[in-house]
This record gives C-alpha cells, sequence and structure tokens, in this order.
C-alpha cells in the first residue's frame, strides 16, 4: 500500500494485543482495543482499513459485532479477520459465513499473522479501485450516474430521517445539438469534458457532488442545502460555466457555451420523494430552457 494503513486490532486479553500490535506495528497505523463494544465506537470516529477482531470476549462478542458491521453501510466493506482459540471448523465456518475474510487460530504465527493481513489489505485496496472506476465517467471524469443514484438514495434517507433539507440541482448545456453539429463531436467531447470540471471545482464541501446524469445532463446533489442556498449555489455554477467562454456561434442565445439549471428541494413546502425530487428538478430545467435558456428556476 502506498500509505500506511489503520489496523484496528480488538482482543479483551492484553498480552495478545501486544503481540499483535508487535507483530503490526512496523508496517501499519495500529490501534488497540479491548472490548466488542469500544470497537463498534471507534469505527465511528475514524477511518480504519482493516479489522483484527476476537471471537470470545466479555460483553457482544466477535461474531455480533461483525453482524454490527456488516450492516452499517460506512463500515460494512472493513476486511475483518478473526482471531481465536476456538479451533474447531464449525466455528472457523461460522466466521467465514458472516462475512469474515480469513480465520486465524491461536496461537497464531507472527510472519503468518503479517502474510494475511498484508494480502487482505491488498485486496480491499484493489475492490476499491474497482469500486471508483465503477462510479467515474469515462469521458468527464466525474462522478457518473450509478454514483448519483447511490448516493441520492442514501442522502434522501438521511435527509428524511434528520429533517435536514437536501437540495437537487439539474443542469443541462444549451444548444448543445447545435454545438456538436457547429464543431464536430470530438469538440462537443472536449467542451462536455471542460464544463464538467469547471461544475465539479465549485463544490468545496466533502458532501456535495456533481455527477454526469446523461448526455449533456448533469445533476448536483447538495445535503443539508436549503432552497435559498441551492439558488446562489447555482448561480456559482452557471457563473463558472459562463467564466469558461467557450465559442458557441451556432448557439441561439448566447455567443458562449451556457447552461440551464432547474432546482429541487426537500423543504420548499412539499416533502419531495427521492424519485419526485429529480423529477421536480427535472421541471425546473424545462422551464429554465422554456424562459431562453442560461438561467435558473427553483421548484
Ligand atoms: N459530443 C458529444 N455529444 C453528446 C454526448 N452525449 C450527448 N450528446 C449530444 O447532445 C445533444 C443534446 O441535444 P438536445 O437534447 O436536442 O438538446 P440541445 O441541443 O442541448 O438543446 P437544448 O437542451 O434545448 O438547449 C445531442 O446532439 C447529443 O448527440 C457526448 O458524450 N458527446
Amino acid at each position: 500500500m502506498s500509505k500506511r494503513a489503520k489496523v484496528l486490532i480488538v482482543d479483551d486479553d492484553p498480552i495478545n494485543r501486544l503481540v499483535l500490535e508487535k507483530t503490526l506495528k512496523a508496517e501499519h497505523d495500529v490501534f488497540l482495543v479491548e472490548s466488542g463494544e469500544k470497537a463498534l465506537t471507534f469505527v465511528k470516529t475514524a477511518q480504519v482499513d482493516l479489522i483484527i477482531l476476537d471471537v470470545i470476549m466479555p460483553g457482544i462478542d466477535g461474531y455480533q459485532v461483525l453482524v454490527e458491521l456488516k450492516e452499517n453501510p460506512i463500515t460494512q466493506s472493513i476486511p475483518i479477520i478473526f482471531i481465536s482459540a476456538n479451533r474447531s471448523h464449525d466455528d472457523e465456518a461460522k466466521g467465514l459465513e458472516l462475512g469474515a475474510m480469513d480465520y486465524i487460530t491461536k496461537p497464531f504465527s507472527p510472519s503468518i499473522v503479517r502474510v494475511r493481513v498484508r494480502n487482505q489489505l491488498l485486496i480491499k485496496q484493489k475492490n476499491d479501485l474497482l469500486e471508483m472506476l465503477a462510479s467515474i465517467d469515462g469521458l468527464t471524469e466525474i462522478p457518473n450516474r450509478r454514483y448519483l443514484d447511490e448516493n441520492l438514495s442514501r442522502e434522501w434517507r438521511r435527509s428524511k430521517r434528520s429533517g435536514t433539507p437536501l437540495s437537487v440541482l439539474l443542469m443541462d448545456i444549451d444548444h448543445f445539438k447545435r454545438y456538436n453539429d457547429c464543431y464536430g463531436h470530438r469538440a462537443g467531447d472536449e467542451c462536455l469534458k471542460n464544463v464538467a470540471q469547471a461544475l465539479a471545482a465549485q463544490c468545496e464541501r466533502g458532501s456535495d457532488f456533481i455527477a454526469r446524469y446523461g448526455g449533456e445532463e448533469f445533476a448536483a446533489v447538495l445535503p443539508g442545502i436549503d432552497r435559498h442556498e441551492a439558488m446562489e449555489f447555482a448561480n456559482k455554477l452557471r457563473n463558472a460555466v459562463n467564466a469558461l467562454n467557450i465559442e458557441h456561434k451556432a448557439s441561439l442565445n448566447a455567443d458562449h457555451i451556457t447552461i440551464s439549471i432547474g432546482i429541487a428541494t426537500t423543504q420548499s413546502g412539499k416533502v419531495y420523494a427521492e424519485q419526485a425530487l429529480l423529477e421536480e428538478a427535472d421541471l425546473g430545467l424545462y422551464a429554465a430552457k422554456d424562459a431562453g435558456r442560461d438561467r435558473i428556476v427553483a421548484r
């Protein structure tokens, strides 16, 4: 791995904790907790790349910790290696069936633990890369529709649970067919790429993102942002595209590339359902096009 991985060791036996720490600390950043409860609290606030989990512990046991980690979308992809004095095949099978990546029996060989941890971290790194590649649009290099659908769904549930607003923006490049016809498809691709990068560069908060919705359409998902703030953000996006000043002599509304934007917010008098949020933003976009393009309409 290019950077040191963070490995959490969960074991109620202080000697085991020390030996595991000594085994791994030359290669990884190691954190130690002595119970399942503390492990669950730890992963809520700290990012962890791998967990070595004792099975038998006072309080909640390793199996239960694993079940809870797998139920939480934030922790479900952390690889878990069980470490246990239980040498029965049934126990090992149970651990693996619950979703552990590996099962090591005590007493363990430090050199084998080191290699097994390294292997699991490599698998995790490759899985993360695949996941990332599957979520990025090949042309514009911003998140794709798949990423949008998954994350909008999650943000919508979070907004519903917490009662905080969620705004969605749909954007479309104006008269893009005429741009392709005038400058050619390759120039059209280049234009899409530049517009996408300019839009994505406006997302300063980690929770906001802009994805390619399809063709020459983009969507922004803004958790915690109300209608007024969404309007301000949309203005920033529109200005950013105008500032690119990409010549478009075939456009019917300007001499350069412009975008139209529709906005929908969960708390604008109505509480929209997840899909209705996109449909409302689309109605806003349609109204912005209808009113002359290069403008914003909030629903
Ligand atoms: N170059 C390029 N063009 C694309 C891509 N995806 C979609 N398009 C083009 O985008 C154009 C969209 O055209 P329309 O939906 O008619 O809309 P428009 O010309 O932008 O007009 P308004 O939306 O009404 O302002 C079509 O000509 C598509 O071929 C792409 O990946 N690359």
